[in-house]
């Protein structure tokens, strides 16, 4: 797992060997700790270059390890042992050095990197902290404020901006390890007392302690109860102020509090979830590794809406030509003035040339004849996409693949009114497009392979996080989120204010609570769907009747709002009051709670005290509730399915994991008991009655969430 050559007659290669990012586990450890013992023995080694196998240096400690029974050598004393050794080690850095990957670069006295390389502490990602000494090493090596940013945030650099840190000595754009080798000789037999890291003196800023507090505050209210960030600060504090070997001791205490913690177990269960959803299937037998997806050069985005407009961006962006296409003379002059903003923001951040010239815009349909893939953004309105699907199965050249932006709408159906069924999927982004990492790709049930393939491989393409999930109403964000708002209504009409609400689900971790959210995306929204199925019955003032639509029980508040007229932030109007239409701070509405208090009063409603706990058992079970029925119905593959959904599409703290993930740390017999309890409360309303498959997952004997799929696959079996 590390192998020791030399080279140049007196340079000890030393390689890291464990596809696919050279991870530390226990055997490289091992491989490591015995040939630095071999090389720095050997009289004929002069230096040492560390490089990794496969053009990666190393992505750090195996996170596959941890909670399990870890063996094998011990970073800290393997790394400090490389730090100790007489003869100069350089590493080589390709690839990745992260994590632990880079905390050994940082135990090496010299550090060369390819100009390609990204070096990170991404610990804090994982609900860790850099705890081979990283945390240590870092300050005295850049100094406080760059480290306690990278560490705390986790983010990768470049080599460039790694070298204008002070992290690397020397970037290159030739051979890596030529050069490093290169580097090794020149350095050999010169004096290393200067180049040991743990040695240095951490530079102590002024207003230490203005600064550690400002880092806290920081990260106490990006964290949103996350306990990693503060971990991390209070880690790198220890290396301001402690010497080296305390600051090590405080850092190995603070890392055994978060390393068996939940939160942890959260976040790298959201790291592998992410990796897993790539390897998606389907019910019919399709699969990721099977299937072989075309080409798409060129697409057209159809509706320049604020969808469309970030769509546009986001394919431009990812290099494809775009054709965009709107009807409407004002909404494309308004589009073509916000898209060229969003690119030039855009390539200012990521420091390259605007895309513009990648978009042509046409105010007519046959402009997309010659496109490979077509998304449709107009208005969500099934007659509306009926008649355009028809036409672009006219229009487009054969084999082009016909996508939906819907949020909720049959994909199926709008297949049937193409000549080529096979050759539509939906595609659903989230706004803003161009910015959030989630993308649903809905398969229908005639959607071929190739289909699903394509769309799934243009979403990665476009550096969005796609999960493939089955058709059915709000396919699995907007489906399990319906529930979840039902439920914040009902609580309304019961007791609770907004305020209440939406405080118990960002305490939870949430940014948003559910009415804070719904003032941002707009009442009328909901309030369009309810009409169209049905559900809006204005002038029915009370009586029980008016709480109750198509059998169960209905909660009119949402219409009552809109009937008059506020809409949320758009209106200046909502849940909340905003200073002016279009604001963005929600303040507490006297008139809301007023209006609430005369709704209860003509529909007989006694208002109860609730409490957070019930506010989230309510919310978050409902919405969970749902999660267990779309995987009953196969609309999801697995549970991590859903839970990348919504922590990349609806702001669920990802250090709790995701909503079936948190069922599962919660205790699945909880959670049937407190559904069973809430069900007997409220027996109308249909979303609280357990789902079958939570009943047999908690039958089973709750097994781990990696066991999940066996008892449905096994469900799935017997219908
Ligand atoms: C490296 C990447 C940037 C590569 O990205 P790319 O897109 O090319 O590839 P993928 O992301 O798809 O990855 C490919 C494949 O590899 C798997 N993988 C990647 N990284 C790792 C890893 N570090 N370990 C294991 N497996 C990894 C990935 O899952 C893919 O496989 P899959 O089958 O899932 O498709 C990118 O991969 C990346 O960003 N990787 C993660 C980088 C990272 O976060 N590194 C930090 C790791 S944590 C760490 O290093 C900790 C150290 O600081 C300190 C460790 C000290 C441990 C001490 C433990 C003692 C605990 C004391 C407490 C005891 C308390 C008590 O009980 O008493």
């Amino acid at each position: 797992m590390a192998q020791l050559s030399i080279v140049s007659g007196s340079v000890g290669l030393i390689t890291l060997q464990n596809p696919p990012v050279n991870a530390l586990s226990a055997a490289v450890r091992q491989g490591i700790v015995d040939t630095v013992e071999k090389a720095l023995s050997d009289p004929k080694v002069k230096s040492v270059v560390i490089r990794g196998q496969n053009g990666v240096f190393c992505g750090g400690a195996d996170i596959k390890e941890f909670g399990t029974k870890m063996t094998g050598p011990h970073l800290i004393p393997m790394i400090h042992a490389i730090e100790a050794g007489n003869k100069p080690m350089v590493a080589a850095i390709e690839g990745s050095a992260l994590g632990g990957g880079l905390e050994l670069a940082l135990g090496c006295h010299y550090r060369v990197a390819h100009s390609k390389a990204r070096l990170g502490l991404p610990e804090v990602t994982l609900g860790l902290l850099p705890a081979a000494a990283g945390s240590q090493r870092l300050p005295r090596l850049i100094g406080v404020p760059a480290a306690l940013n990278l560490i705390t945030t986790g983010r990768h650099v470049t080599a460039a901006e790694a070298l204008q840190l002070g992290i690397v000595d020397q970037v290159t754009d030739h051979d890596t390890v030529d050069t490093a080798v290169k580097f090794a000789l020149n350095v050999a037999g010169q004096s290393l007392d200067a180049r040991r890291i743990s040695t240095f003196p951490c530079p102590r800023p002024a207003e230490l302690d203005a600064l550690f507090e400002d880092a806290m505050q920081k990260v106490r209210k990006s964290a949103r109860g996350a306990i990693a960030p503060v971990a991390c600060v209070q880690a790198v504090r220890a290396a301001a102020t402690l010497p080296y070997a305390e600051g090590l001791e405080r850092e190995r205490e603070l890392m055994a509090t978060l390393f068996n913690s939940g939160q942890a177990r959260a976040l790298q269960y959201c790291f592998f979830a992410q990796r897993a959803v790539g390897r998606w299937s389907t019910p019919s037998g399709a699969r990721w590794d099977t299937s072989k997806p075309v080409p798409v050069p060129k697409a057209a985005v159809i509706g320049l809406g604020t969808m469309g407009r970030g769509i546009a961006v986001a394919l431009a962006q990812t290099g494809l030509s775009v054709v965009a296409v709107e009807t409407q003379e004002k909404q494309m002059m308004e589009a073509k003035q916000a898209v060229s903003g969003m690119l030039e923001r855009g390539a200012k951040r990521r420091g390259v040339a605007p895309v513009s010239d990648k978009i042509s815009y046409s105010g007519n349909i046959r402009a997309v004849a010659d496109v490979d893939l077509v998304i449709e953004a107009v208005f969500e309105d099934m007659a509306v996409k009926e008649k355009l699907f028809q036409q672009l199965s006219a229009i487009c050249k054969p084999g082009a693949l016909l996508c939906t932006n819907t949020s909720a709408l049959d994909v199926d159906h709008l297949a049937s009114q193409t000549r080529n069924p096979e050759l539509v999927v939906g595609m659903h982004f989230f706004a803003p497009a161009h910015v959030m990492k989630l993308l649903e790709v809905v398969y229908g049930r005639r959607s071929s392979t190739q289909a699903v393939a394509t769309a799934m491989q243009l979403g990665k393409k476009m550096g969005k996080v796609s999960v493939a999930v089955g058709n059915c109403r709000g396919f699995v964000g907007n489906r399990m989120l319906k529930p979840y708002i039902e439920q914040a209504f009902y609580l309304l009409e019961e007791g609770a204010t907004p305020e209440l609400v939406d405080r118990a689900l960002e305490e939870f971790g949430f940014s948003m609570g559910v009415f804070r959210m719904s003032d941002l995306s707009g009442l009328d929204v909901g309030w369009r769907v309810r009409k169209g199925d049905g559900l809006v019955e204005p002038g029915l003032a009370s009586g029980p009747s008016a709480r109750v639509r198509q059998g169960r029980r209905y909660s009119p508040l949402g219409d009552l709002l809109c009937e008059q007229g506020r809409f949320g932030q758009k209106t200046g109007r909502g849940w909340y009051q905003y200073e002016k239409p279009g604001g963005r701070v929600a303040r507490s509405d006297p008139w809301l709670h007023s209006f609430l208090e005369g709704y209860r009063a003509r529909h007989g409603l006694v208002a109860r005290r609730i409490d957070h706990e019930e506010v989230l058992e309510r919310c978050l079970y409902a919405l969970i509730n749902e999660g267990f029925h779309i995987l009953e119905d196969g609309i999801a593959a697995g549970p991590e399915d859903i839970d990348v959904i919504y922590v990349f599409g609806y702001g669920w703290p990802r250090h709790r994991g995701g909503p079936m993930f948190y069922a599962g740390m919660v205790g699945l017999a909880k959670v049937l008991e407190r559904l069973e309890h809430y069900h007997q409360a409220h027996p109308d309303v249909p979303h609280l009655q357990p789902c079958s498959l939570l009943r047999r997952l908690v039958a089973s004997g709750s097994p781990p969430i990696h066991k999940w799929r066996e008892v449905i696959r096994k469900l799935h079996s017997h219908l």
